[in-house]
């Protein structure tokens, strides 16, 4: 939203707070709020650990040095992604690395909450989940064989070292179970990630189709100049712009003399030609700033920016020397083709289809006056 001044509307107090925590770039802040979504599970975790061991389920000192250690893991990712560290990375959303050191401190924390240990289960399946709508496949399938790994090596330590807690029968169950469901998430992750790429790859397609489609409706296929619809849009383009700074522009009608006759002669296939090498022999000849269309059969419409009234046409000129001289048609080498052009500069505040008409009628002068030449209104 702008103010009348035209300045950009300050953004309300808590927006800019936003923006200066979540990052103003929309990507960056995507990830930093996913990531924060991931450090809010922590952040609960923190609060239960502080809870049971308060209540003696579990040893204090561990439990403070597992929250620091989960607390000091998430502000360390928030940071890098803050201050853009993450950008060197191939993967820039630190998604693997922020898995796995989830991972490690959930099988940590396995090993220390003695018999509610079996809850902590729940906390592998979740962080598989993130996995399924931000990694690749292969990240997926590392994440769940190293869920696995951690997990039994957690086992296999506390049924060793605390086998009251952790009686072997309860940690198979586990295991199974923890088997069963991290590759199951795992393989979906990787499914949908695949289905990703897919997307995609076609999204990547249909833009570029879009892209050519655009290209074909704008342009002429014969001569490959743009259409009359894509000038009339440039033209439209132009006379809006003189409203805020008129430079002034002159446009030209051109029409190829007696192509009817050449047609008949030689037929379409050299009336084609000399389209085709009409416009290339223009495109070539005119100024870089001109803009040539085909507005239709054998006619064509010049833009020239930045000219005025009464100025000569030099650029027409030019161009009719050169057709005196050039074999247009390679199978008929000897056939040299003229036009006659119509010449009219927009006046201030007139629509286009007057400044068109203008040019229409300079063209049927110059017609009316034998052919080959110009006419300027
Ligand atoms: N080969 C070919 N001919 C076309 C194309 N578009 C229009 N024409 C032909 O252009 C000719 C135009 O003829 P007229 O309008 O009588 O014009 P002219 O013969 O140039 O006569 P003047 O303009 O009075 O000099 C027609 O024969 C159309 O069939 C095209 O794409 N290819």
């Amino acid at each position: 939203m702008t103010h009348a001044s035209g300045t950009m509307a300050t953004p309300p107090f808590y927006s800019r707070i936003l923006d200066f925590l979540l990052s103003t770039n929309s990507k960056q802040r995507l990830r930093i709020r996913r990531s924060l979504l991931a450090g809010l599970v922590f952040v609960v975790s923190v609060g239960i650990t502080l809870y049971f061991s308060s209540v003696g389920g579990m040893n204090p000192q561990q439990a403070h040095w597992l929250n620091i250690g989960m607390l000091c893991s998430c502000l360390g990712f928030y940071i890098a992604l803050r201050t853009g560290i993450n950008l060197r990375f191939k993967e820039p959303a630190l998604t693997l690395p922020q898995v796995l050191v989830a991972l490690t401190w959930i099988s940590l924390s396995y090993t220390v909450t003695g018999q509610a240990h079996s809850s902590i289960l729940s906390l592998y399946a979740l962080v598989m989940v993130f996995c399924i709508f931000t990694m690749s496949a292969r990240s997926s399938v590392i994440s769940a064989a190293y869920g696995v790994l951690t997990l039994a090596i957690a086992m296999l330590y506390k049924v060793n070292t605390d086998p009251d807690n952790y009686p072997f029968a309860l940690e198979l169950v586990n295991f199974i179970l923890a088997l069963t469901i991290m590759p199951t998430i795992g393989s979906l992750a990787a499914q949908i990630s695949e289905m990703r790429d897919k997307l995609k790859a076609q999204k990547y397609e249909l833009e570029q189709a879009l892209e050519h489609i655009k290209k074909i409706a704008a342009h002429d296929e014969l001569t490959g100049l743009i259409n009359r619809r894509r000038m009339s849009e440039v033209l439209a383009e132009y006379v809006q712009n003189q409203e805020r700074e008129p430079t002034g522009f002159s446009i030209a009608m051109i029409d190829l003399d007696y192509f009817k006759k050449i047609n008949d002669q030689y037929g379409h296939l050299v009336g084609d030609e000399v389209l085709h090498g009409f416009a290339e022999i223009a495109k070539n000849t005119l100024r870089k700033a001109d803009l040539l269309s085909r507005w239709g059969g054998e006619e064509f419409l010049l833009l020239m920016p930045e000219t005025n009234a009464g100025q000569p046409s030099i650029g027409l000129d030019r161009l009719r020397k050169l057709l005196q001289e050039y074999p247009i048609s390679q199978h008929q080498p000897a056939l040299r083709v003229s036009f006659s052009a119509g010449i009219s500069s927009y006046r201030q505040h007139e629509t286009i289809h007057e400044t068109i008409k203008r040019a229409d009628e300079a063209l049927y002068q110059a017609k009316a006056n034998g052919r080959d030449c110009t006419v300027n209104r």
